[in-house]
């Protein structure tokens, strides 16, 4: 059984929009699975359908193998939590403490258990210092990490980042892999995000779907993803750095092995020099 699974689910949006076609997209615990693909490839309606936000408009969404209903609709939402694009549109407490303290109260937890998942998430995301500020005086990257906190203070088994380093600087970012790295191994939980900075991908995750206009592309791991650059030139990707660098020393010739991360770049240059010593 499959903590998130969906068959040949497809979305028609209002207006006749076929925004998802016949997607097949599997997630297992604990793991790190990333979702690609170019403006409008379907990412951010595919995640909608996760916690039955959408409802399909043919196939299915199954949640530890059962399907979404009206009357599972709270359990899933406590199993699968969601953190969209644009913070502005999950953060509305007068202060910081009290919108992570949303989440927990309402799944009915007493005030002591509400008050310690508040503290352990405002911890996690290193924003204690903010927990008496008003949520709409922060800046972006800052209203990020309340709405992150927000959900994790919910304890999900699935974490859905969508787009979670938009608008991110380059510190934020950093410690944003390093956050949703943690979650899997510390916590067992799985996290699902979607970016278009292809270049983290594989500092983050162990799976990636490629998306392209509402199908999914290609799924594989970070080598089979990775090594296929015209499938993420035809589907309107970047080809990271290190993997097209590696790439092009090989076709000229050079033994080295293929690298996708800076650490295993690092090691594929240094073995190939020792090679020629
Ligand atoms: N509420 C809506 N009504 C009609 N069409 C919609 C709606 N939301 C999304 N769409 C359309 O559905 C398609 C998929 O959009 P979606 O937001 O899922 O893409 P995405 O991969 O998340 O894109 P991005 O990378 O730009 O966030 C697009 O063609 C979009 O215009």
């Amino acid at each position: 059984m499959h903590l998130i699974e969906t068959r040949n689910l497809s979305h028609v949006y209002r207006g006749n929009v076929a925004a998802l076609s016949g997607v097949n997209f599997v997630a297992e615990r604990a793991s790190r699975i990333a979702v690609i693909g170019a403006n409008g490839a379907g990412k951010s309606t595919l995640f909608k359908h996760f916690n039955g936000l959408l409802k399909p408009a043919s196939g299915e969404v199954l949640i530890r193998g059962e399907p979404i209903t009206k009357e599972n609709l709270r359990e899933i939402r406590k199993i699968v939590g969601i953190v969209f694009q644009n913070p502005d549109d999950q953060i509305f407490s007068p202060t910081v403490e009290q919108d992570v303290a949303f989440g927990p109260m309402n799944l009915g937890l007493d005030d002591e258990t509400v008050a310690h998942r508040v503290d352990a998430a405002l911890a996690l995301l290193d924003i204690e210092h903010l927990r008496e500020r008003v949520p709409h005086h922060l800046s972006g990257g800052e209203k990020k990490r309340v709405a992150i906190a927000g959900v994790i203070a919910m304890e999900p088994q699935v974490l859905v980042l969508d787009e979670p380093t938009a608008g991110l600087d380059p510190q934020g970012v950093a410690s944003l892999v390093e956050f949703v790295n943690t979650l899997p191994q510390k916590y067992g939980m799985t996290v699902i995000f979607s970016t278009h900075h292809v270049e983290l991908v594989p500092e983050v995750a162990d799976y990636i779907y490629v998306m392209d206009q509402g199908k999914i592309a290609a799924k594989g791991s970070i080598d089979d993803i990775f090594a296929r650059q015209e499938l993420l030139v035809r589907t309107r990707l970047e080809v990271p750095t290190i993997p097209r660098l590696i790439a092009t020393l090989r076709d000229n010739g050079i033994d080295v092995d293929m690298a996708y991360t800076f650490d295993g770049a690092k090691r594929s240059l240094l073995d190939a020099y020792a090679r020629r010593a």
